[in-house]
């Protein structure tokens, strides 16, 4: 992508971002001793900055990562403070450019199925946060900032926590994106339990740290049902603040996850954090693999019975329920109607305005039908240009002034097309079903049939009955 103007500006403002939320960080999230911060939110935003902007980005990174932590650093090394906060600003670019090129690699389309959840969180999230925490421990090593024997640790709490920054980001980017695009429309409804929800996961965790740890349990069912049954981007702003409320209130005392030592308490906070967001995750990326199967069934089921030109039903679901009315009318000892009408003369309207004038026809009509007919009436496009229309519990006279009314009405009609006026006429046959007869479907389309083609032999812009 090339560094516009406008791309520059948008760069400074997501640096400024960057910058902020690792001072932010570093104020709510950071625990003594040691300040580290246990959420690392500028991961996820130098993901989404490369992401969005191409590789430009990483030296926005680098100089806001150094700005963020030069203070800090300054601060506790009296030597080559510039050096190590340099390295550490490089590495933390690295680690964006990485993710952002095993996310192109790995996910081109973001995060769309379950399937997804392996490569997100073992390629993305594992390797970048790696490569980048094995950097930055022995640059802080080197530095002197902590003895060796305690690396390995700040090892692990910094891939979690840098993880934990990519694995809240991306989805919730993702989500409040597409809310966005779709023009976010919630019913009062959804809104209501989105926001019953939230209070809840909030709340929890404010009184699992205020007077009973138990209740950091209560979370989760919540934030599963929220996963199943709310819409994606509350999902993810549910778990986002959840999870920086947890860690902001740790800051202040461990709670439910104090344990003997501070290095335990932490990886206990970080276990729970990582398999919360991970459970949430795959719970709704699992549900939208079930609800797009749904869908998918649904579309397909739609276009085995329906005709994609006109919409009607087609034979294969028409035939069912022509069979389902005869054992009715047996049953109900009631008659029903059946017509069969054909476009007079359509080949001529092929050959003389081409074959797009044809299928306006054929849509035309199957309007025109649409609006004629009574609820409990089915029409279907048999095929070519044959319909059949079914009229349950209906006698032939009335049947009868159904199709001469729309038959006077196509008469009537006329498209317009290229600037001419064009008209065309129907045929249509009709017969009534009486009980007790015994008739197959077949054999009823058949009567009814040979009623159309004695309308055509008659002269055609007629029904036969
Ligand atoms: N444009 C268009 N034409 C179609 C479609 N399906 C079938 N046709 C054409 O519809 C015509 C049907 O012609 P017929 O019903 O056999 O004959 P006709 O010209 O209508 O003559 P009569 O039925 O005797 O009045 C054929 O030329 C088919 O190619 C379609 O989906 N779109």
């Amino acid at each position: 992508m090339p560094l516009t103007g406008r791309n520059f500006l948008y760069l400074l403002i997501a640096s400024g971002i960057y910058f902020l939320s690792a001072r932010f960080a570093v104020l709510l999230f950071s625990l003594e001793p040691g300040n580290i911060a246990l959420i690392w939110l500028p991961s996820g935003i130098g993901l989404l900055m490369v992401l969005r902007f191409g590789y430009w980005a990483v030296p926005f990174i680098v100089v806001a990562s150094y700005l963020a932590n030069s203070a800090g650093m300054a601060a506790v090394l009296s030597e080559l403070a510039w050096l190590h906060t340099s390295t550490a600003a490089l590495s933390n670019g690295l680690e964006s450019a990485l993710a952002a090129t095993l996310m192109r690699r790995l996910l081109p389309e973001g995060l769309q199925s379950f399937q997804d959840i392996f490569p997100f969180v073992f390629g993305v999230c594992l390797v970048s946060t790696a490569v980048n925490s094995t950097i930055l421990v022995v640059n802080l090593v080197m530095a002197g900032f902590f003895a060796v024997e305690s690396s390995w640790m700040i090892w692990l709490i910094l891939i979690v926590t840098n993880s934990l920054g990519i694995l809240l980001l991306i989805p919730l980017a993702q989500a409040v994106l597409q809310a966005w695009e779709s023009r976010l429309q919630m019913r009062l409804g959804d809104a209501a339990r989105c926001i019953a929800l939230f209070i809840i996961c909030t709340g929890m965790t404010w009184l699992a740290f205020d007077m009973f740890a138990g209740f950091i349990f209560l979370i989760m069912p919540a934030l599963m049902f929220l996963a199943v049954q709310g819409r994606k981007e509350s999902v993810y702003v549910t778990l986002t603040v959840t999870v920086g409320l947890t860690v902001a209130l740790a800051a202040e005392n461990y709670g439910p996850f104090q344990l003997q030592t501070d290095e335990w308490s932490r990886l206990y906070l970080l276990s729970y954090l990582y398999s919360l967001i991970v459970l949430v995750l795959g719970t709704e990326l699992y549900q939208r693999d079930l609800l797009s199967e749904v869908q998918a069934r649904q579309s397909w089921q739609y276009r085995a019975h329906h005709d994609a030109l006109t919409s009607l039903g087609n034979r294969s679901l028409f035939i069912p329920l022509l069979e389902n009315e005869m054992k009715r009318a047996e049953r109900m000892n009631r008659a029903f109607a059946l017509a069969l009408i054909d476009l007079d003369n359509f080949k001529s309207f092929n050959d003389s305005f081409g074959h797009a004038l044809g299928d306006k026809v054929l849509k035309e009509f199957a309007q025109l039908v649409r609006k004629n007919l009574r609820d409990i009436d089915v029409a279907a496009r048999m095929g070519g240009d044959e319909f059949a229309i079914l009229f349950p519990e209906t006698p032939m006279s009335e049947a009868r002034h159904a199709v001469e009314r729309l038959r006077k009405q196509v008469e009537k009609l006329t498209i317009k097309y290229h600037g001419r006026t064009i008209q065309f006429t129907i045929s249509s046959g009709l017969a009534e079903f009486i009980p007790h007869e015994k008739h197959t479907s077949d054999a009823i389309l058949g009567r009814v049939d040979q009623l159309l083609y004695e309308a055509k032999r008659q002269g055609r812009n007629q029904v036969q009955a």
